[in-house]
This record gives structure tokens, C-alpha cells and sequence, in this order.
């Protein structure tokens, strides 16, 4: 197989979906959180995005100017027409909005490395500085705002744009180096990398649906629990996340922007040969 960046990056998003049990995410088994959506969906919300992920490669290979956040300029207006081309394919549902952020910054960063060298992470710090004031700088109630931009105002969370600006440290510092050492089938250690990501992360599409900041502490206990149960293959382990896919689909909880750091941690596992 050909295995260049963005197809890769699509790997990753095709590894991702077929994973499961994952509370509160689609799988092939299970949408009850997300009842607009389902596998089939996000096969060909995927393979919409194959032209933008090859189209992020090329952003990366070819930019030449020193300031970095031009380079991401540039992958956000393509960003802009990959969230249409995601909406035709899926009939206007989000299944990626979030993952063309992160998946397009990381591919985007990942080639330019390939091209000129230097850390990963650190090319995606400077791309994305300044994000989090820029975008949220002239925010006020009076508009209609996304879940993200609500939480900045209430809360102060920097969400999705945050883990970006920081240069994903609970992908690079942790995530990572846990699949990189996991045991076990893919399945397993991706099941296992994913509730490591879930007892870090403070979701915004969790708090959106749970509307409190409480349950980012819940669901990071739960995470941690699981995986002191030696995750997935310990049947201890195993029943105990069933029954968290039962609890969040009670609660229609989600964890939409751990799926997103999961996709870029498999895509880094991918092309690191991890997985
Ligand atoms: C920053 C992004 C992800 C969305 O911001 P927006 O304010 O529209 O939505 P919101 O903040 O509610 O988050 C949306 C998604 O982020 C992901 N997410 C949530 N929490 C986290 C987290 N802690 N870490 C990583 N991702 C997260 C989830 O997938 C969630 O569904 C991006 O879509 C964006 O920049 N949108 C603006 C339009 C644009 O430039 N699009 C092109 C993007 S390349
Ligand atoms: N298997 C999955 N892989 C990736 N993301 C997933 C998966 N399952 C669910 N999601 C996430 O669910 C998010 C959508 O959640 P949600 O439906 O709450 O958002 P929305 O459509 O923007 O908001 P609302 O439904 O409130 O209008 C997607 O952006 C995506 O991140």
C-alpha cells in the first residue's frame, strides 16, 4: 500500500471509526448517542476528505515562508471548503468538523516536517499561535455562537483551538508514548489509547451535552477506573465499559474532541509504525 501522508491521515480516520465499544462515539455497533449518525456515515463523510488531507500535504510540503501561521491561513481556507464537501457527503450532519481541524493541522505540519525538519508539535505550536485570542477576541452574547465559543465566555475553556495552540500535549506527552508501549490487537490498544485520552481531556461536546463542567471530572474518573482494570483485555475491564457506553448513551453524553485527538494520535502512530 501506498502509504504517504494523507493516506495516513485517512487510515486514521477509518481506524478510529471501526473502533468500538467508545462510549458516547459512533462504531459499527452502536450510535446512541449521536442517533443522526452511523458507520456508513462517517465512511463517506472519510472519503470526503480524502482531496483536503491530500490538499493539507501539499500546504505543508510547499509552504516557504518563515511565519508559520500563514501556513495555517492557508489550510483554514481549505478547511472552510472541506467542512461543505463533508456536508454534502453526510446530508449537513457534523461528523468531522472537529477532525478537519486537528487532522488537517497535523497532516498539514507533519509534511511540512518531512520537507524542512524540526519537531512536529513545535511546528504546530507556531502555526497555531495566537489562535485562541484571535478567534475569540470580539466575541459577545449577541451572537449566535458555537458550543466552543459559549464556553470560552462562561467557563474560559479554550477547547479545540487550545489543545492546538499548546501543540497537543496529551498527544504528544502522553497518548502517544501510551500506544506506542500498549499491548495487544489493534482494537485493544486503540480502546486503550482512547479512554487515556478521555481521562485527560476536558471535551467541549461533553460539556455541551452534559451542560456542566462537572462531568469532565466524572468521565476522567470513569477513564482512569477502566484502565486501573488493566483495560481491554481484562474482562473486568471489558464489562466496565460496556456499561459506561450504556451510561453515556442514558445520558446522550459525547466525547466528540476525544475522537479528534484520537484520530491525530493514531495518525502519528501511523506514521511512526506503531500500529
Ligand atoms: C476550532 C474548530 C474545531 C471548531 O470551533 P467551533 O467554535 O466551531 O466549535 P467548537 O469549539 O464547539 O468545537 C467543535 C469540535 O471541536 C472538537 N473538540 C472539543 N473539545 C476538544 C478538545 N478539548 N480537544 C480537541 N478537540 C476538541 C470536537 O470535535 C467538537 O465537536 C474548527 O472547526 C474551526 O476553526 N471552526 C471555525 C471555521 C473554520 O475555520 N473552519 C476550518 C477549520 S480548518
Ligand atoms: N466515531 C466518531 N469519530 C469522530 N467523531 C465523532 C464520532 N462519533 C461522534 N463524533 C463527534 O461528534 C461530534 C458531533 O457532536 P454533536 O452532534 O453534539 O455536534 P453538533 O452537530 O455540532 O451539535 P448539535 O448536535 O448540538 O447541533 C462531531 O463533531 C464528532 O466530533
Amino acid at each position: 500500500m501506498k502509504k504517504n501522508i494523507s493516506t495516513n491521515a485517512l487510515r486514521a480516520l477509518f481506524y478510529e471509526a471501526i473502533t468500538g465499544p467508545k462510549p458516547g462515539l459512533v462504531d459499527p455497533i452502536d450510535n446512541s448517542s449521536h442517533p443522526d449518525m452511523d458507520i456508513y456515515m462517517f465512511i463517506d463523510s472519510s472519503i470526503s476528505l480524502q482531496n483536503y488531507l491530500q490538499e493539507a500535504e501539499k500546504v505543508g510540503h510547499n509552504f516557504q515562508d518563515s511565519d508559520l501561521t500563514k501556513m495555517f491561513t492557508k489550510l483554514r481556507e481549505k478547511g472552510l471548503i472541506a467542512e461543505k464537501e463533508m456536508a454534502q457527503a453526510t446530508n449537513g450532519i457534523n461528523t468531522h468538523k472537529g477532525a478537519i481541524f486537528a487532522l488537517g493541522i497535523c497532516t498539514c505540519a507533519e509534511s511540512y516536517v518531512k520537507q524542512n525538519g524540526g519537531n512536529v508539535f513545535d511546528i504546530i505550536r507556531q502555526m497555531t499561535h495566537g489562535l485562541v485570542e484571535h478567534d475569540f477576541k470580539n466575541l459577545n452574547d449577541n451572537q449566535k455562537l458555537t458550543a466552543g465559543q459559549k464556553q470560552f465566555l462562561k467557563y474560559g475553556l479554550g477547547g479545540a483551538r487550545q489543545e492546538a495552540e499548546a501543540g497537543y500535549p496529551i498527544v504528544e506527552d502522553v497518548a502517544l508514548p501510551f500506544l506506542k508501549n500498549a499491548k495487544g490487537d489493534k482494537r485493544t490498544r486503540i480502546l486503550d489509547t482512547f479512554m487515556k485520552i478521555a481521562s485527560l481531556t476536558a471535551d467541549s461536546t461533553l460539556i455541551k451535552r452534559a451542560k456542566t463542567t462537572n462531568v469532565i471530572e466524572e468521565v476522567q474518573r470513569d477513564a482512569n477506573h477502566y484502565l486501573e482494570l488493566g483495560g481491554f483485555a481484562n474482562e473486568d475491564a471489558r464489562i466496565f465499559l460496556n456499561d459506561l457506553n450504556k451510561k453515556f448513551a442514558q445520558h446522550k453524553w459525547s466525547l466528540g474532541g476525544c475522537a479528534d485527538l484520537l484520530i491525530i494520535t493514531i495518525f502519528f502512530g501511523l506514521e511512526s509504525d506503531y500500529l
